[in-house]
C-alpha cells in the first residue's frame, strides 16, 4: 500500500486532501497539521488547522466557508457578547465549542494534544491518520503597523480580525524552536513512498510546520520524493493571505518563487497552474522538476487529478 505523508494547512490542505483520498482511495495517508494557528479564546484551545482537516473529511465542514461546521448556531457566541466577552472578531460556533470543549479537558487532564487528535477523530473518522505537527504549544505571531505602532499579533487577529489590511513585516512561529515533533511524525516521514506539500499557505502553513526542528531535516533527509502544488496561481493567492505574508519574508508572489523559497534541498518536483507554464523553466533551472497543470480546486474531481498529477510527477522524479 503506498504511504503518503502530506504537510497541510486549513482550507486549502483539506480540499487537496479530499482529492488526494479520491484520486487513491486505498492510499495509507498520514497528514502532519499545522497547529501555529491555534489560539487560546475563553479558556479553550482552538486548533483551526487540525478542525478543518478533521471536519472536511469527515464530512461535516461548513462547505461555502470552509471552516467551521456545517448547520452551525451561535448561541454561546452570543451570550458571550452579552456579558462583554469577546473577542467577537472570531466565529466560534455552538457545535464547534463542543469539539473544544472536549479537546481543553483532555489536555487538563494531561493526554498530548496528538492523543487528543486521535480522539477526536475516532468521532470524524477523516480516512487518513491526522497528526498534529508538535504536542508542543507553538503559535504564529505577525510584526505589523497598528495604530502607528509596531506590534506583534496573533496570527488570527492579523487574518481574521485585521483582515491582512495592515502591513506585515515579519512571521513568528512562537515557541517553535524549542517545540519537538509529535509522535509518529519523524517516522511516518522516514516511512514515506512519497512525500506531498498541497497548495497550502508556504509561510504560515507549511512553514510553520517546517519550523518545528527536525521535521525540515526529515523532510530533506527521506527516501521519498518530496512534490509540491504551487498556491499561487497566475501571481496571486487562489484564496487566503499568502501574497502578504510572502512580501513579509521576502519572497515573491510567483510559483516560481515559492519554489525556490522551498528549494530542491526540499522539493524534487513542482505543479505549477497551466497559466504559470512560462515559470517551469525557472523552475527546472532551480533543480526541481516542474510540471504545468489545472491547479484549480473547483470539486473533488479537478482536485482528485491535481493529487494524481502528483504522484504522477513523484513518480518521475523517483525514476
Ligand atoms: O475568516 C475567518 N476565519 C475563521 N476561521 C478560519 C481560520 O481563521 C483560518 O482560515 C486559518 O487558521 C488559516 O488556515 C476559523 C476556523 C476555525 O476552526 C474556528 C473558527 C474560525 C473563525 C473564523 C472567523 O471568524 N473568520
Amino acid at each position: 500500500m503506498q504511504r503518503i505523508v502530506v504537510l497541510a494547512g486549513g482550507i486549502g490542505g483539506a480540499r487537496f486532501l479530499r482529492g488526494l483520498k479520491s484520486a487513491v482511495p486505498d492510499a495509507d495517508i498520514t497528514v502532519i497539521g499545522n497547529t501555529g494557528d491555534d489560539i487560546h479564546l475563553f479558556g479553550l484551545k482552538v486548533c483551526p488547522d487540525l478542525d478543518t482537516v478533521m471536519y472536511t473529511l469527515g464530512g461535516g465542514i461548513h462547505e461555502e466557508q470552509g471552516w467551521g461546521r456545517a448547520g452551525e448556531t451561535f448561541a454561546v457566541k452570543e451570550e458571550l457578547a452579552a456579558y462583554g466577552v469577546g473577542p467577537e472578531w472570531f466565529g466560534l460556533g455552538d457545535r464547534d465549542f463542543a469539539t473544544h470543549i472536549v479537546r481543553t479537558q483532555m489536555l487538563a487532564a494531561g493526554y498530548p494534544l496528538s492523543a487528543v487528535t486521535e480522539a477526536l477523530c475516532a468521532r470524524w473518522q477523516p480516512g487518513v491518520r491526522l497528526l498534529p505537527m508538535t504536542d508542543d504549544r507553538v503559535e504564529t505571531h505577525v510584526l505589523v503597523d497598528l495604530e502607528g505602532a509596531r506590534k506583534a499579533v496573533h496570527f488570527q487577529e492579523y487574518w481574521v480580525r485585521l483582515r491582512a489590511e495592515v502591513p506585515a513585516h515579519a512571521i513568528v512561529p512562537v515557541g517553535a524552536e524549542e517545540a519537538k515533533p509529535a509522535p509518529g511524525v519523524l517516522e511516518a516521514l522516514a516511512a514515506a513512498d512519497v512525500i506531498l506539500f498541497p497548495p497550502s499557505n508556504p509561510v504560515v502553513s507549511v512553514g510553520s510546520i517546517l519550523s518545528v526542528p527536525g521535521i525540515r531535516e526529515a523532510v530533506a533527509a527521506a527516501d521519498a520524493p518530496v512534490v509540491g502544488l504551487s498556491p499561487i496561481v497566475g501571481g496571486s493567492p487562489v484564496r487566503g493571505m499568502a501574497d502578504k505574508v510572502l512580501a513579509a519574508v521576502g519572497v515573491e508572489s510567483t510559483a516560481a518563487a515559492v519554489a525556490r523559497h522551498y528549494g530542491s534541498d526540499l522539493l524534487d518536483g513542482w505543479l505549477v497552474d497551466t497559466v504559470d507554464a512560462q515559470a517551469v523553466a525557472e523552475v527546472e533551472a532551480a533543480g526541481i522538476r516542474c510540471r504545468a497543470v489545472p491547479l484549480m480546486m473547483t470539486d473533488t474531481d479537478a482536485t482528485a487529478k491535481m493529487a494524481a498529477e502528483a504522484l504522477a510527477l513523484a513518480g518521475e522524479v523517483r525514476a
